[in-house]
């Protein structure tokens, strides 16, 4: 069903294909902004006393354009998976066969999204955007191709894909929100996607190969070393299409990584609040604010992942994430850890008592 309060921009395919541009990104709500800011100093607390709860629950306010906010009703997360070429060059602790295995064991409910959803009150759904084998327990009808391209020697997807996998991000961000849901977490589940995510950080960031090389999975040093050799190669190929998002995304990035920036940019489309992951989530984060400027003023950082590059990523979009754990996991587990903090903030803002209320003197006399 379509939520009538939220603009719904259905042009996303025409006769010429799928398309990438995005509307203008409108800001949350600067008025819900303002009343949840004047509802905190009458709460019955010392002025500024629950910190950045308190900026989070202005920030939820905001996004809904009202003050107390609603609690969310249908948090939801999306993993997003697919496989990398560049897995075979000895990049990953782990082979690419994980991605497709995982997939299996997120539907049936056995991995850390779903004990971390499950605590936070979300649910999951898994898409198949580019996993190199069958997934036969899911129906991949967003499936780009099998496995993206080895990016430190080619190009990780042609135009079309590139296009397409846009375009999937984007349509499945309207499926999502079309059946209600409030909250939105990308999550990715990929053997090698921290290779090409480095790659366009770096790219994005103007930063040295060596700078954004990161364990991943948990490398060995002489994996890390094949990383770097890898990132340096992919990074020459990117750099000179590192003004051009599409292109960067078709040439150094993969099917999951430009659905996830479709995914990003077309929650803030539709003034919907994004909880954002690590490492992956960040690098298509990133690309998202280039194709659709302001889409961050719609996303919280919920964490700071153990990869070195997402401290480039949260410092290019000047977020401040709220946890850091020492978390390098992915499939949305970090996002999924701040949820009840999330909630918290709303529930703080929707039922303390004011001074008034509680009869509580709210100034020391002098
Ligand atoms: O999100 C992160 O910050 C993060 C950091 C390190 C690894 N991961 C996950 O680990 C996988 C990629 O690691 P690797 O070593 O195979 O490139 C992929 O499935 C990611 O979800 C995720
Ligand atoms: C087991 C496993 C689970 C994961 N979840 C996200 N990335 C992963 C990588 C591996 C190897």
């Amino acid at each position: 069903m379509t939520n009538p309060t939220k603009g719904h921009d259905v042009s996303t395919v025409d006769a010429d294909g799928p398309q990438a541009t995005f509307p203008a990104i409108t800001p949350p709500d600067e008025q819900a902004r303002r009343q949840a800011v004047a509802r905190h100093a009458q709460l019955t607390k010392p002025a500024g006393s629950l910190g950045r709860l308190e900026e989070l629950g202005v920030w939820i306010a905001s996004c809904q354009g009202a003050c107390p906010p609603r609690p969310f009703t249908r948090p939801r997360v999306v993993v997003f998976a697919g496989d990398h070429g560049v897995a075979a060059e000895g990049v990953s602790a782990y082979p690419s066969e994980v991605t497709g295995q995982m997939v299996a064991n997120f539907l049936t409910g056995g991995a850390a999204v779903n004990v971390a959803a499950t605590n936070a009150g979300a649910t999951v759904r898994v898409v198949d955007i580019a996993v190199a084998g069958d997934t036969p327990e899911l129906i991949a009808t967003h499936k780009i191709r099998r496995g993206s391209g080895a990016v430190n020697r080619e190009d990780a997807l042609t135009e079309a894909e590139t296009a397409a996998a846009v375009a999937a991000g984007r349509a499945i961000a309207d499926e999502e929100i079309d059946g209600g849901a409030d909250l939105l977490i990308a999550g990715d589940m990929g053997i090698g996607n921290t290779t090409p995510a480095s790659v366009l950080i770096a790219a994005l960031t103007d930063t040295e190969p060596v700078a954004v090389v990161g364990r991943g999975t948990g490398i060995d040093d002489a994996g890390w070393m094949r990383k770097t050799v890898a990132i340096r190669d992919a990074l020459r190929r990117a750099r000179p299409v590192a003004g051009d998002p599409l292109a960067l995304l078709r040439v150094a990035g993969g099917a999951d990584l430009a659905a996830i920036s479709g995914f990003l940019a077309q929650a803030a489309v539709r003034r919907t609040p994004v909880l954002l992951d690590g490492l992956i989530v960040g690098a298509a984060a990133l690309i998202a604010e280039e194709l659709a400027p302001g889409a961050r003023r719609w996303w919280v950082a919920a964490h700071r992942s153990a990869e070195p590059a997402h401290t480039l990523v949260l410092d290019q979009l000047d977020l401040n994430p709220l946890l850091d754990l020492g978390m390098r996991l992915g499939e949305g587990s970090g996002a999924l850890a701040a949820l009840p903090l999330l909630t918290l903030a709303t529930r703080v803002l929707t039922e303390m008592a004011t001074f008034e209320e509680a009869g509580v003197t709210s100034t020391e006399p002098v």
